[in-house]
C-alpha cells in the first residue's frame, strides 16, 4: 500500500473511510479452558459461527467504504453457497477481496514479507520474542508463500494440510481481532500501544512492523511509541510492577481534533499515560492541546474505557449507567451494591470512583519536555456523564439541552450490567449517528428506538445495500445490529474490532 497516504482521524464519528481489521483466525479455535485467564478469554468460541457473524461486519464495512468489493464478496458468496468460510474472506487466498479501505493485518503483513530483508527481520524479532529454537526459525524462513508465513506468525501454527492440522510453534493471538487495542490514529500520527499482558505483546510487535514499514514508511516521525523508562531494568520486581508502562488503544479516543481521551484502567497504567502525554505534547505537530484522563476501576468487566462508553452522534452517547455520577448521586443504594460487587471478586483495591483530570498543553515557547504541563480538575466535570456532556457542548457546539445519554440495558439492573458485559457500550460509528452494535443487547436497543433511532439487522441491510435498494448515504440515525452469539464471547464489540485510519472531517 502507498505509505502514509490518507491517514487522518480527528473524531470518533466522522464518516469512516479506511480502517484496519483482523478476521477471526484459526488460533481462536485453539483456546482451551486452562488458558482463559492468560489469553484474556472467558469462554471457548464456536469459530465457524463467529466467522459467519464477523463476515456480516466485513460486508457492512465494505458497503460503506468500498462498494465494488462489497459487490464482489456478495457475488462470491452466492456462487459458493455451503462453504464454511468463503475463500473471499481469507487473506491468504487468491480469491481474497483485497480492499484498499478495509485492510486486514494479516494481508498487510504478508505484503511486507515479500521483501527478503523484512522477512528475515520479522522472523528473528518474533522468534527472539517467543524464545523459539533455531529449528523453528529456519522452518519459518523456508516457507515459500509470504501469505502462509504471515498466517503462521499470527496463529502460531505452521499449517500442514487443513487448518486443524499443523505444528504449533507458539501461542495463538486470539485477541488480534481487536485491532483498536494495538494502535490509535491521532490526527495524522499513530500511537502504538504497549500491551499490558504477554498475551498481547506479539500483536504490538506485528503492528509496529506494519506501521514502520508500510503505513508510515516515509514518515517515521509520525509514530508515537510508549516505552519503559531506560532505567526500568534496574528496578526491583515490586517497583517494576508499580511503574509498568502500559497503554492499550481501547483506552484512547481521538474525540475532537485537539482533544484526546485516555483511560486509566486494568490495562493502561499511570506511567503509560504519563509517557503518552509527554510524547504527544512534546511533538508540536500532533495537534493535541488537551488530554482528559479518566480513571475507571481495574476490573475485567471493563478492561478499557471503550467498554463503558462510546460516542454515537455529536449530541448522543451510550454509557454504562453505573458510571453516570448523575444516577449514582440519586441512587446511593445501587452505588453501594455495585461497589460491593466490584470488590468481591478482586483482592486488590479497585477504586470505584471515576476521576477525571485534564491536561492542557502549554504554549510551545514555554514547553520544557518532561517538565511542565498544566493539570486541572474542571469543577463542572464531576464524572463521566458531565465529561461527555462537556465534549458535546464545547467540542461539538451542541446546545446543552440537546445532549442525550443512552444507558446500557436501559439503566435497569441486571440488564445494565449484563449488556455492558456484552459490549452494549462499545459501538463503532460508520458516520455521525450511524453505529454498529450487537443484536443480543435488547434493552439497550429498545432505548435507541425510544430515542428516535432506526434499528436494522446487518444481514438484512447488507442484502438491501447489495441489491441497491438503499445507499449508504441514505442511512441516517441508525443502530445496525451484528449477530453476536459467538463474537461477544471474545469480550469486545465493533469499536474494539476496528482501527480507523481515515475518517472525514465533520461538517
Ligand atoms: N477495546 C476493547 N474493549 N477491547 C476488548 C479486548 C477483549 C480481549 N479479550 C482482551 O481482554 O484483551
Amino acid at each position: 500500500m502507498n505509505p502514509n497516504v490518507d491517514i487522518h482521524v480527528e473524531t470518533e464519528i466522522g464518516q469512516l473511510k479506511k480502517l484496519i481489521i483482523h478476521s477471526p483466525d484459526g488460533g481462536i479455535g485453539k483456546i482451551v479452558p486452562a488458558k482463559f485467564k492468560e489469553w484474556l478469554y472467558d469462554d471457548t468460541v464456536h469459530l465457524s459461527e463467529m466467522r459467519r457473524e464477523y463476515n456480516q461486519y466485513v460486508k457492512l464495512l465494505l458497503h460503506f467504504t468500498d462498494p465494488e468489493k462489497a459487490a464482489y464478496v456478495m457475488d462470491y458468496e452466492k456462487s459458493t453457497t455451503g462453504m464454511q468460510q468463503p475463500d473471499c474472506y481469507k487473506p491468504d487466498n487468491k480469491a481474497y477481496f483485497n480492499s484498499k479501505t478495509v485492510l486486514d493485518t494479516q494481508f498487510l503483513l504478508s505484503e511486507l514479507l515479500n521483501s527478503d530483508s523484512l522477512r528475515q527481520r520479522l522472523i528473528s524479532a518474533v522468534c527472539g520474542w517467543e524464545g523459539s529454537s533455531s529449528r523453528t526459525e529456519n522452518k519459518l524462513m523456508a516457507m515459500d508463500r509470504s501469505e502462509d508465513l504471515a498466517k503462521a506468525l499470527i496463529t502460531g501454527i505452521i499449517k500442514e494440510g487443513s487448518e486443524d492440522t499443523g505444528e504449533f510453534i507458539f501461542a495463538p493471538l486470539p485477541n488480534f481481532i481487536f485491532t483498536r487495542d494495538i494502535a490509535i490514529t491521532v490526527n495524522d500520527h499513530l500511537l502504538l500501544s504497549n500491551a499490558a499482558s504477554p498475551a498481547r505483546e506479539r500483536e504490538s510487535l506485528l503492528m509496529k512492523f506494519i506501521a514502520q514499514y508500510a503505513l508510515f514508511k516515509n514518515q517515521p516521525e509520525k509514530l508515537i511509541e510508549i516505552t519503559e523508562p531506560s532505567n526500568y531494568f534496574l528496578l526491583s520486581e515490586q517497583e517494576q510492577a508499580m511503574q509498568k508502562t502500559s497503554l492499550e488503544g481501547g483506552d484512547v479516543m481521538m474525540i475532537a481534533p485537539n482533544h484526546l481521551l485516555i483511560g486509566c484502567s486494568e490495562r493502561t497504567t499511570p506511567a503509560g499515560i504519563n509517557e503518552a502525554i509527554h510524547n504527544i505534547f512534546a511533538d508540536a505537530t500532533t495537534g493535541i492541546e488537551k488530554i482528559s484522563v479518566i480513571k475507571i476501576p481495574q476490573h475485567r468487566a471493563m478492561m478499557h474505557i471503550d467498554t463503558v462508553f462510546t460516542q454515537v452522534r455529536k449530541d448522543t452517547w451510550v454509557l454504562f449507567g453505573a458510571f453516570s455520577e448523575k444516577i449514582m448521586q440519586l441512587d446511593k443504594r445501587r452505588q453501594y451494591s455495585y461497589i460491593k460487587r466490584l470488590h468481591s471478586d478482586r483482592h486488590k483495591e479497585t477504586g470505584f470512583k471515576i476521576e477525571i483530570l485534564r491536561f492542557q498543553k502549554p504554549l510551545q515557547e514555554s514547553y520544557v519536555p518532561f517538565k511542565n504541563y498544566e493539570v486541572s480538575i474542571q469543577p463542572h466535570i464531576s464524572g463521566l456523564e458531565s465529561l461527555l456532556r462537556d465534549i458535546s457542548i464545547h467540542d461539538f457546539g451542541v446546545d446543552p439541552d440537546k445532549v442525550q445519554i443512552i444507558y446500557s440495558g436501559n439503566n435497569t439492573f441486571p440488564y445494565d450490567e449484563r449488556e455492558q458485559w456484552t459490549d452494549a457500550c462499545n459501538l463503532l460509528a460508520l458516520k455521525d449517528g450511524v453505529v454498529v452494535g450487537y443484536d443480543r443487547n435488547e434493552r439497550t436497543i429498545g432505548t435507541f428506538k425510544k430515542m428516535g433511532f432506526s434499528v436494522k439487522n446487518a444481514a438484512a441491510l447488507n442484502e438491501e445495500l447489495g441489491r441497491g435498494l438503499i445507499l449508504p448515504d441514505e442511512i441516517e440515525n441508525t443502530l445496525i445490529l451484528l449477530p453476536s452469539a459467538e463474537l461477544s464471547r471474545a469480550r469486545g464489540g465493533s469499536h474494539c474490532m476496528s482501527q480507523p485510519l481515515l475518517r472525514e472531517k465533520l461538517p
